[in-house]
């Protein structure tokens, strides 16, 4: 699998990086399964008026992930119909500060979105967007061409110019709990392997 991340967690890769990269926990996955991994081309759009994502899907280049700021606005500003049309163009995945629907379409379609919200409700068209510029989602600012990086435990956002010592990080990490957990197996306790006893 061609994972950016490596296929990381977003546990590892926030206790990687060692500054704040994830989201608020009100992000979440519309479906179960989803993971979303790719650079972030990023959309500020207006709550309950979705004319920026459909003009977003048209100016994104393949492989990127949309990341949309609508305000956290519990509408339905994505769906199935933007879906098709997104894996239409090479797109991975949304990630919005705002409500979606169709969340039966979107898993069968396998396209992962990550939302502040599942609303039924309808957009207006009439605010054109604002794209390539700094985005705040989930309370984190996030550029074009970070990493966006979303799984079953949230949403993380690796600033482009770290992402690689990030990853390095991770893999030291994972290798180290591996390890770690090959002891536990064999008996030993977390408190003298983290050296937490009194
Ligand atoms: O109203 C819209 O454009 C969003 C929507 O329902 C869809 O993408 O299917
Ligand atoms: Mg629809």
């Amino acid at each position: 699998m061609n994972d950016l991340a490596r296929g990381h967690s977003t546990a590892t890769l926030s206790e990687a990086a060692g500054f704040a990269i994830a989201l608020s926990p009100e992000l979440r996955p519309l479906w179960t399964g989803a993971r979303l991994c790719g650079p972030a081309f990023t959309v500020q759009g207006a709550g309950g008026d979705n004319l920026a994502l459909h003009h977003a899907v048209l100016q994104a280049p393949a492989g990127a992930v949309l990341v949309a700021d609508h305000g956290g606005a519990p509408f339905g500003h994505w769906g199935e119909v933007l879906t098709v049309a997104a894996l239409h163009r090479g797109l991975t995945g949304l990630l919005i500060d705002g409500g979606v629907r169709d969340a039966a379409e979107l898993q069968e379609l396998g396209f992962p979105v990550f939302s502040r919200n599942n609303s039924i409700l309808g957009t207006r068209k009439d605010f054109q967007g604002v794209f390539d510029g700094p985005v705040t989602v989930g309370g984190v600012t996030i550029r074009p061409g970070d990493l966006v990086v979303g799984d079953i435990d949230g949403v993380v956002a690796l600033p482009l110019s770290g992402v690689h010592a990030i990853l390095d990080r991770a893999d030291a990490r994972v290798a180290k709990e591996k390890e770690l957990i090959t002891l536990i197996r064999q008996g030993h306790n977390t408190l003298d392997l983290y050296g937490l006893g009194g």
